[in-house]
């Protein structure tokens, strides 16, 4: 099974994503990976080089092929759970002015995942938890990126869990009864 995490930056996702593949014995992924192309996307997110918005969803894609290999390798013996896919680039690129059917075109030999969980909160808090040190981290930016996700949440039929004023467990047993609820129809 293929599962992704999708939230604005300080949603919870990490955490959460990571606690669920321990309990699910699956493999934890992230992205941006730690490719080379990963790594001169991270160094756009921390303001060290300048790049257009279209080439940053070219390279957002182009590190996405590479990672769809290896994920699509790993499925073949274990569950993956993949922190960030596809569902960025829409979200977050389009937010920052790249049209949407570019994105999606460049996009399209990613992986349907299995269950999307998207991971909803207050702004404020998101962005008190993350300190705002990224490119994309300040407040109107991440509540017009909050709004396309759910948006998108309708058109791919996500899982949305909001957690404002939720702690980590309470987060992370909602995600497993969605999950359990979900295996038992296999
Ligand atoms: N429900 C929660 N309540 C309080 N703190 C949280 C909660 N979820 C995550 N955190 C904390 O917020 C910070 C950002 O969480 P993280 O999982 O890294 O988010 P993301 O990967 O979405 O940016 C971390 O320090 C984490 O421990
Ligand atoms: C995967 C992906 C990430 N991003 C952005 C979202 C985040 O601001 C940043 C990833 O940084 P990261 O520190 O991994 O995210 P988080 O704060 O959620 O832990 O890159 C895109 O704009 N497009 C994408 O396709």
């Amino acid at each position: 099974m293929f599962i992704v995490f999708e939230g604005i930056d300080g949603s919870g996702k990490t955490t959460l994503s990571k606690l669920l593949s321990k309990s699910l014995n699956a493999f934890w992924t992230c992205e941006p990976t730690n490719s080379p192309i990963g790594k001169l996307i991270r160094e756009f997110l921390q303001k060290k080089v300048k790049l257009d918005d279209r080439t940053l969803a070219l390279l957002f894609a182009a590190d996405r092929v590479e990672h769809t290999k290896i994920i699509k390798d790993i499925l073949k013996s274990r569950d993956v759970v993949c922190d960030r896919y596809l569902y960025s680039s829409i979200a977050y690129q389009s937010v920052a002015g790249v049209d949407e059917d570019f994105i999606k075109s460049i996009n399209r030999y990613a992986l349907k995942p299995d269950i999307v969980f998207l991971l909803t909160i207050d702004v404020d808090v998101a962005l008190k938890r993350v300190k705002g040190k990224d490119i994309f981290e300040n407040k109107s930016f991440l509540q017009k990126v909050q709004e396309k996700y759910l948006e998108l949440a309708e058109e791919y039929k996500f899982i949305v869990i909001d957690t404002t004023n939720k702690t980590i467990d309470e987060v992370y047993k909602e995600i497993l009864e969605h999950y359990k609820k979900y295996s038992n129809k296999l």
